[in-house]
């Protein structure tokens, strides 16, 4: 049993691109008692007093792309940085999810001035030195672009409907590059991967093999 407040808890990232299931996967989780979950922060950023920051994104991306991502880095670690009561935390994405993927698609295809990206890394490295961000496991929910394109038009945002397959293409990429060949920025922890390309009915048996894989991974913690 984990004693209170003075060890960290065994820290999960669920990654994965826009409509990939994170949602529904940590609902799931969120029924166990030894998990505290914490669901990305969407509705902070869809109402920061009186403004809508992620429309303002998606609207004028030049313009409002840094500013979006930035009171994003903020939401994040305020996250990674909260003290949970239980031995379990699993974010919805992370602080290196938004550099890594977003943030570097945003600069990589023109969306972000230069100014403005190196700003942000600045920001980013400041934040990796001073702050502990660290994560235990990474689940990725793999998906094809295609797929995760159509269930973000079913799911109909608002802020998403003019969303192009090719920038979820793009975002596919950068997870890809990261997480399944290893090949571009340092993961932060060993990754697990999942395909996401099922329907939820199909995910039930991955949901308990998680399960499981998590529980041994927390156990072999313990014994480190
Ligand atoms: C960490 C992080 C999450 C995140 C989400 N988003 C967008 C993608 C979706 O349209 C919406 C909710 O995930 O916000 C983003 O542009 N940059 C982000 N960075």
């Amino acid at each position: 049993k984990m004693s209170k407040g003075n060890s960290k808890p065994f820290t999960i990232f669920v990654e994965g691109n826009i409509g990939s299931g994170k949602t529904t996967f940590l609902k799931h989780f969120a029924a166990l008692d030894n998990v505290v979950t914490l669901a990305e922060p969407v509705d902070r950023w869809r109402e920061v007093r009186g403004e809508n920051f992620l429309d303002l994104m998606y609207s004028d991306p030049s313009r409002w792309g840094i500013t979006f991502q930035t009171y994003v880095q903020l939401t994040m670690l305020d996250l990674h940085t909260k003290p949970v009561e239980r031995p379990i935390k699993m974010m919805e994405r992370s602080i290196h999810s938004a550099r890594y993927c977003f943030v570097e698609n945003l600069h990589s295809s023109g969306l972000m001035p230069n100014p403005d990206f190196i700003a942000l890394d600045e920001w980013f490295n400041w934040i990796l030195k001073n702050h502990d961000v660290a994560g235990n496991l990474i689940i990725y929910l793999r998906t094809t672009p295609e797929v995760v394109h159509k269930r973000m038009l079913s799911r109909a945002r608002t802020e998403e409907s003019c969303v192009p397959l090719d920038y979820l293409q793009k975002l596919h990429q950068f997870h890809e590059d990261w997480l399944y060949h290893r090949k571009s920025f340092n993961c932060p922890a060993p990754v697990l991967v999942i395909d996401a390309d099922k329907d939820l009915e199909m995910m039930a048996a991955d949901f308990l093999t998680c399960e499981a894989k998590i529980s041994d991974a927390v156990a072999n913690l313990g014994k480190q």
